[in-house]
């Protein structure tokens, strides 16, 4: 008989062990994402602090390579030199050197065919070239070795700064955090800075090590931290309280960590460059650090400068929507409520519930519920009657006045200073609803600019943080690029240079994954949202572009025009010479006094008829009316008057034309329209009125006619 399998033990793991076996969910996927997301991590929790203390944020960035033999200094092991060099990874045995050296010469004779064939230079060769260096360094021995890729990374910023005694549990205890209640705030989980941790200790075995100070603090705490991952504790290496002599406010907090620094520099800067666009009121500095001091093809050093000293409002917490609660969260709020009664608990704990509607809520609990009756003494029954008549009973919207969007100006300057496209159109839309929250969305629109591919170019956020990853199933990147008919606004999604900056802020965003990397596509209203305000954007780009169609046009038919009048004012004349020398013949041959008609004219017309002189040049009839063959004949009239005459009625129908589209422009787009009244030269005047400001001038009234 089979023996009876064992049931399987039961086994309870803590927070931070589920996130350090399951890393990927917050978005610490490979070492070169880790190091990604690390600094991101950081940086915005920076934002946050100062943002929450209304101080315009100053963050400082660093990563500095560390190598592993400097990392084994810090961490006290010893250097030691290898005694059996087959034992490892990178050693080549004479059967696979002789295997390599013949697929290497294999291959240097393609390379010279190709070179034969197609020449130095050429595409092909270039394009083998690659795929021969890249197939170098994979054939390399041990070339999937992990190599000396760890990064000091330190974050300072001038905010809020953390208490002495909360910082072991904000940075040592995975989620926790001062960031749950309903507010808008970039960090939610209560994770970030943990993952960071945990990634530092399952790579390098280094502890956080943490400076910060509140505002006003007489002294800055210092913390040397890591954390018990099976416990989900901290664990304290070093706590003291420095001297803070002069009142510095804020934290600086610093891990080293294992990551990829050459496959995410891009991300990085990227990142870096799109939170600068949201953030224009923040200043970031950016240093990169590589091992030796003077390898300046490495080291980096990058300012991204603030541009506005105007901060968004900052974001208020606000009550739960009723719509928006579960029953473990009712249960959870009766629970912790300080009020008294119910009716005063509904008005308290939840948004858009006055005295009056409080009171009808309760009414409609019916069986025995009273408003005067304490939160507390509801049964299981009646919580579950609470929570349905939460979903059930038709409640205000919330306002949105709690969220703070980067705001227009900000956005536009962002988009302006990191970008200089040659068009920009930008939009906020109202305040709108999704199960209870309130959200809204921003966007920009630009075409042209440096640094932008062809193409429509989707920047992506959420609370105003950039989200880089995942960007296909996002609703902003689906919206843009699917939803959108770039050809009706006369963009051509293929060619044009297009920026769409999208920006959501909500009490909460529907993210996929706790790495915050992607808003899902199946929230109705969002997508609703995202489309109507890039296609407001693009409604006023679309304007633009037609007037710099218009405007290119006409530059161009001048272009045109104007260089034809040569020929043409050569043309003319030399026709009117001919016509002048035959009037002239015919004039001499009829006998008047150089007056005479030819073929059709009347006989003896003369005097002032014969200004108007009828000649008939090859069977055609040409009425001289304004008496120019005379003048051409005289060289009153040559070629060059011709052209300086054309140059001229080029330049005015031009001007006339310009002038005429101006008007019809202004009137069509609504501009300021204000009466102004015109007095003759002679009305004496004595002081002078207001000023009128237009789009394109100020007009200067005078008033006190008499
Ligand atoms: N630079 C900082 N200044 C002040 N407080 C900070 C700073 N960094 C972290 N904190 C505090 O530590 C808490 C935990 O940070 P952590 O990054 O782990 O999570 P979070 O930012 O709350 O959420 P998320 O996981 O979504 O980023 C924060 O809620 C905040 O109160």
């Amino acid at each position: 008989m089979a023996p009876k399998a064992k049931a399987d033990a039961l086994v309870q793991k803590s927070p931070a062990e589920f996130f350090a076996e399951n890393k990927n969910i917050a978005g610490f996927d490979n070492p070169g994402k880790c190091l990604y997301t690390t600094i991101r991590e950081l940086v915005e929790n920076a934002l946050d602090a100062a943002e929450s203390i209304g101080e315009l944020p100053a963050i400082d960035i660093t990563i500095e390579e560390v190598s592993k033999a400097r990392l084994n200094r810090i961490r006290g092991v010893e250097h030691h030199g290898r005694l059996d060099e087959q034992l490892y990874q990178d050693f080549e045995t004479e059967e696979a050197k002789k295997k390599r050296v013949a697929k290497e010469a294999r291959e240097q004779e393609k390379l010279k065919k190709l070179i034969e064939k197609h020449g130095e230079g050429s595409k092909e060769v270039e394009s083998k070239r690659k795929e021969l260096a890249a197939a170098a360094g994979a054939a390399k021995p041990g070339a999937n070795m992990r190599g000396n890729l760890f990064y000091k990374v330190t974050v300072k910023d001038n905010g809020a700064g953390m208490s002495h005694k909360d910082i072991p549990n904000m940075l040592g205890r995975v989620l926790s955090g001062t960031k749950y209640g309903v507010k808008q705030t970039r960090g939610k989980f209560g994770l970030g800075a943990k993952m960071a941790l945990i990634w530092s200790k399952m790579t390098t075995g280094l502890p956080f090590e943490i400076t910060s100070a509140t505002p006003r603090a007489a002294s800055r705490s210092h913390y040397l931290l890591d954390i018990d991952i099976h416990k989900n504790e901290p664990a304290i290496h070093l706590e003291e309280q420095l001297p803070n002599p002069d009142g510095w406010h804020g934290s600086s907090l610093s891990l080293t960590i294992e990551g990829n620094w050459s496959t995410y520099r891009s991300y990085i800067l990227r990142y870096l460059r799109q939170i600068a666009v949201i953030t224009p009121y923040a200043q970031f500095t950016f240093a990169y650090k590589a091992e030796a001091a003077d390898d300046n093809k490495s080291n980096l050093r990058i300012a991204f400068r603030r541009r506005t000293d105007v901060m968004p409002d900052p974001p208020a917490p606000t009550k739960h929507h009723p719509s928006s609660v579960d029953l473990e969260l009712v249960k959870r709020l009766l629970r912790a409520t300080p009020a008294k009664t119910l009716t005063a608990f509904l008005q308290k704990e939840f948004d858009r519930v006055d005295k009056s509607l409080a009171a009808r809520v309760v009414d409609e609990m019916q069986a025995g519920v009273e408003g005067d009756m304490s939160p507390k003494d509801l049964d299981e029954k009646q919580i579950v009657r609470l929570h349905q008549l939460l979903h059930e009973i038709r409640f205000g919207d919330p306002t949105g006045k709690h969220l703070s969007p980067a705001g227009e100006y900000n956005l536009r300057l962002g988009v302006m200073k990191e970008l200089g496209p040659d068009l920009i159109a930008t939009h906020q839309g109202d305040v709108r609803v999704f199960e209870g929250h309130a959200f809204i969305v921003e966007a920009a629109v630009s075409v042209g600019g440096k640094n932008v591919k062809p193409g429509i170019n989707v920047h992506r956020y959420a609370n105003r943080i950039p989200l880089l990853f995942e960007g296909g199933s996002d609703v902003i990147t689906k919206t843009a690029l699917r939803r959108i008919n770039w050809g009706a606004y006369k963009i051509n999604q293929a060619t044009d240079k297009v920026g769409v900056f999208v920006s959501i802020v909500s009490t909460k965003i529907p993210f996929k994954g706790a790495g915050k990397e992607y808003i899902g596509d199946d929230v109705t209203e969002m997508v609703a949202a995202v489309k109507a305000a890039i296609q407001a954007c693009c409604l006023q780009l679309k304007s633009k572009i037609m007037r710099a169609i218009a405007a290119r046009e006409q530059k161009q038919r001048k272009k045109i025009l104007s260089k034809y009048i040569p020929d043409v004012a050569n043309a003319i004349h030399s026709v009117l010479e001919r016509m002048a020398a035959a009037a002239a013949a015919a004039g001499g041959a009829g006998g008047g006094a150089g007056a005479g008609a030819a073929g059709g004219g009347e006989e003896g017309e003369a005097g002032p008829a014969a200004k108007r002189r009828r000649t008939e040049a090859g069977g055609g009839v040409l009425r001289d009316e304004l008496g120019l063959l005379p003048a051409v004949a005289a060289k009153e009239v040559t070629a060059a008057t011709l052209a300086a005459r054309l140059s001229e009625y080029v330049e005015r129908i031009d001007t006339d034309m310009a002038l005429e589209y101006q008007v019809q422009q202004g009137l069509a787009a609504g501009e300021a329209k204000a009466p102004l009244y015109l007095m003759p030269l002679s009305a004496s005047r004595h002081c002078h009125g207001p000023e009128v400001h237009t789009a394109t001038c100020v007009v200067r009234l005078l008033t006190g006619y008499t």
